[in-house]
């Protein structure tokens, strides 16, 4: 028996892995079959052949539309979507304590999280997200159910048990036993589910709510059982100085999670802002990755990741919403701030070098030459903020051989964007070629009333 074959024709947009620079393809065909790609021509006529065969399906983008792979949210946190916009007021540990904890309290009931959960993955996807990293709560039934909402809405997903003994509230927490064996139970459970879509990732909440012991009893189970690992580090400088108090023979909060054996290739660390040069060179040494957060880094006030200092350095970059932290569900407004943070850091740079070489040298001249030399690296550009997006979510999930781009073999997961759709932010018009059509859908946020 014959499979079906599909075929896409039409531009497409994705970023090449090989050559390690974004590809825009004005005429590509992309020949899929059982849910695979089997082939992308750059040059759409040689397809000709199949289209006379009964099985194939032939889809002809119009020139408003192209296809980009799909968005890859690398962290999330799915019951705080309540919370998605509130609690500006407070910094991260205040924020927690007032806003976070009593809300993820509540998905010890199954009915709330069953509602919450449905419209916050159905939110994902409206917003292109096709993979997601979803933490919890401590609540093992309430992460199998939206293990169970995950699949059953189709979208690819790591969900996480979250782990907590120490420094909790009275009534949001659990001791190292409960912790341990629960999320041996989150795994057993999620292993008979043998779920195609949906995986359980070991989830330690961060330094400050578990303790060295507990740390190294979710490397162990993490080990063990061949799983990835998330975890959030170095956010916030009154978090850092908690660790650093609570783990006094560590240097840094990124040695905390090394000497617990944590930092794995497949341990993905959220939001990693106030992080030294040797922290850097120990992430990247273990090939784990980090994800980038701004939206939530500006709402809680949490600091700037220099995320062309860290990817020099070497390190996998994702991105990520870090729902209910922040304003937005969507990864592509995740991308367009990365890129005006990382400008604004730039900029700032670029004065602070310029005020430092003109008292250095009292020479206003040299100061000017000094500050636009070659110290600087530009800031991140929109391209590679979708490299973020798309491989480096990819990669930072383990999943690069399966999602991320179009190349031959992966599975085909896109998203077919069409600028003349109704209500669409840009105003289309013929002429635009592949990238200009990017860029528009790239820069041009909509929020009318
Ligand atoms: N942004 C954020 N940071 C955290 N650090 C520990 N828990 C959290 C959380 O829920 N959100």
């Amino acid at each position: 028996m014959t499979s079906k074959v599909d075929i896409f024709i039409g531009s497409i947009i994705h970023w090449n892995s090989e050559a390690d620079q974004i590809e825009y393809i004005e005429q590509a065909a992309i020949t899929v079959q059982d849910g695979r790609i089997t082939e992308l021509s750059s040059n759409a006529t040689h397809i000709s052949h199949l289209q006379s065969t009964q099985s194939n399906s032939i889809t002809l983008l119009s020139s408003a539309q192209f296809l980009i792979p799909g968005l890859i949210d690398a962290h999330i946190h799915a019951p705080q979507y309540p919370n998605l916009g509130l609690g500006v007021d407070l910094p991260l540990l205040k924020w927690l304590d007032k806003y976070i904890f009593a809300l993820e309290r509540k998905f010890e009931d199954l009915i709330f999280a069953k509602h919450v959960y449905t419209k916050v993955v159905d939110k994902m996807i409206a917003h292109g997200t096709t993979t997601a990293c979803y933490f919890g709560t401590i609540h093992t039934d309430s992460c199998l159910l939206l293990a169970d909402i995950v699949q059953s809405k189709g979208q690819r997903a790591l969900v996480g048990k979250v782990n907590m003994t120490v420094n909790c509230p009275q009534d949001y927490g659990e001791t190292l036993q409960e912790s341990l064996e629960e999320t041996e139970r989150f795994v057993a459970e999620m292993k008979k589910k043998n779920y195609s879509m949906v995986q359980p990732i070991i989830t330690p909440r961060f330094a400050v709510t578990c303790e060295m012991a507990t740390l190294q009893g979710l490397a162990q189970i993490a080990s063990k059982h061949n799983l990835p690992i998330q975890t959030h580090l170095s956010e916030n400088s009154d978090e850092i100085a908690t660790v650093l108090k609570m783990n006094p023979g560590c240097r840094t909060y990124t040695e905390v999670y090394e000497r617990a054996g944590l930092l794995t290739k497949k341990t993905i660390l959220a939001h990693s802002i106030h992080l030294s040069d040797d922290e850097l060179a120990s992430i990247q040494q273990h090939s784990a990755s980090i994800v980038h957060c701004p939206t939530s880094n500006c709402f809680l006030q949490s600091g700037v990741c220099d995320t062309v200092k860290t990817m020099y350095r070497g390190v996998n970059i994702a991105l990520g919403t870090d729902m209910g932290a922040g304003y937005s569900p969507s990864i592509l407004e995740v991308m367009r701030r990365a890129v005006d943070v990382s400008s604004v850091l730039t900029s700032c740079r670029k004065k602070e070098e310029k005020a430092k070489s003109s008292s250095d040298i009292q020479n206003q001249d040299e100061a000017e030459k000094m500050s636009s030399g070659t110290k600087l690296r530009p800031p991140l550009n929109f391209e590679r903020a979708f490299q973020f997006a798309t491989m480096g979510g990819a990669t930072a999930l383990n999943l690069a051989d399966k999602v991320g781009n179009f190349s031959v073999g992966k599975q085909f997961d896109a998203l077919l964007i069409n600028l003349d759709a109704v209500n669409s932010p840009v105003d289309f018009t013929a002429h635009l070629n592949v990238q200009e059509k990017f860029v528009k859908f790239f820069f041009t946020g909509d929020d009318r009333i």
